[in-house]
């Protein structure tokens, strides 16, 4: 099942929580929704179920406009962080409720029993349907939650947070299992989380949400290497940006033009973000920004060495191989494989990016 969400908006009192939202999801992809805290993403989710009705624009589903349809016609499953199971229920009660009291055509009992068994295989809880919630951990009860959502065999299927309140490890598994658990049924998925990790590891494509409105949408790999928007740079993976005048497809820092190959991006104020794996410390020479090393601490495989860098002490993060001899006090120039450079205050719609060339 394909979506289509046209110029979606939803407002709380004059608070816009969606401000226009348009965003294709192929059919049989899993897709994530990623944004800080109140950018949007369950208000999106619950537009797309049914449980909210957004103030203007339009949600298909293939070709059938499903903006005015219920929860129970758009045919979609849930799966939330905090979904309480029904605790006087065993598993199989649980995972057999939509089938029993759903719309649709009536099951037997012996089919429903089949089918919640076949369920709970994939789950991978096979002999746990005697049980109740109560008797299982944090992790076994998402999985019948998302046994019980995978039941009705919707249309598609709708997940925000499920594996929020669980701890790292268990978090890591499910993850995996997800994607497995996807890969075989094919069911589309859209998947809300504010975790960027999880996102990444997971979906085939990541919409990025701030304030209500999508920055960009891609791949995992798209958004991390080409991000649209300072607001992308930023929130995906480490960054540090430095203040830059654009000028004829130059940046220049400090009235020194940097080394770089041309900035397609208007004249003007703008920064320069740069992620700390793609600096390269070398002499203080001309075309490099000159900065100090303020502190040096051990990361992984790597150390990060924090670096001061032009008058307003700006500060730029590196990372290093451990072998590299250097110590705090050095004076050092910065050269720069990957960066992307964006005009100041224009964001969105999309800004100049530049690379250089590999
Ligand atoms: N029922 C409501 N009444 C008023 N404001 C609301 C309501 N629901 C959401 N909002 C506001 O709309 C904005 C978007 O909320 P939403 O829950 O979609 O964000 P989110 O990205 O899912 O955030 P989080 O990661 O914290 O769950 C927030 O500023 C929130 O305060």
């Amino acid at each position: 099942m394909e979506l289509k969400i046209r110029n979606l908006r939803k407002e709380y009192g004059n608070f816009p929580a969606l401000n226009g939202v348009n965003l294709d999801i192929r059919s049989g992809e899993l897709i994530a929704l990623l944004g800080p805290s109140g950018s949007g993403k369950t208000t999106l989710l619950r537009a797309i179920a049914g449980l909210e009705m957004p103030d203007g624009g339009q949600i298909f589903f293939g070709e059938r406009d499903a903006s005015r349809q219920s929860v129970q016609q758009r045919h979609v499953g849930f799966v939330f962080q905090h979904y309480a199971l029904f605790k006087h229920m065993k598993v199989l009660d649980n995972i057999a409720f939509g089938m029993r009291y759903g719309q649709g055509r009536r099951k037997s009992e012996a089919q429903i029993r089949q089918k919640v068994l076949e369920l709970l295989d994939l789950v991978q809880l096979n002999g746990l349907e005697g049980r109740y919630p109560s008797q299982l951990s944090g992790g076994q009860r998402q999985r019948v939650a998302l046994a019980r959502a995978l039941a009705i065999e919707p249309q598609v299927l709708l997940l925000d947070e499920p594996f929020g309140a669980l701890d790292a490890q268990v978090r890591k598994g499910l993850r995996r299992w997800l994607r497995q658990i996807h890969d075989e049924t094919g069911h589309t998925t859209v998947f809300v989380t504010h975790d960027q990790e999880e996102a990444m590891e997971l979906s085939d494509r990541v919409a990025v949400l701030h304030k209500g409105g999508l920055q960009q949408v891609g791949t995992p790999d798209e958004i991390y290497d080409n991000p649209a928007t300072p607001f992308v740079y930023a929130f995906i993976g480490d960054s540090t940006s430095l203040p830059v005048d654009l000028r004829n497809g130059e940046a220049v820092f400090e009235g020194r033009a940097l080394r770089i190959s041309r900035v397609d991006s208007p004249d003007g104020p703008g920064r320069l973000h740069i992620r700390p794996q793609d600096v390269t410390l070398t002499a203080p020479s001309d075309g490099v920004v000159h900065g100090k090393i303020i502190g040096l601490r051990r990361s992984g495989g790597y150390r990060r060495a924090d670096i001061s860098v032009g008058v307003k002490h700006d500060r730029v993060e590196a990372l290093l191989p451990p072998e590299q001899e250097v110590s705090v006090g050095d004076e050092v120039g910065l050269d720069f494989r990957r960066y992307a450079a964006f005009a100041e205050d224009r964001e969105p719609p999309k800004l100049g990016l530049a690379r250089k060339a590999a």
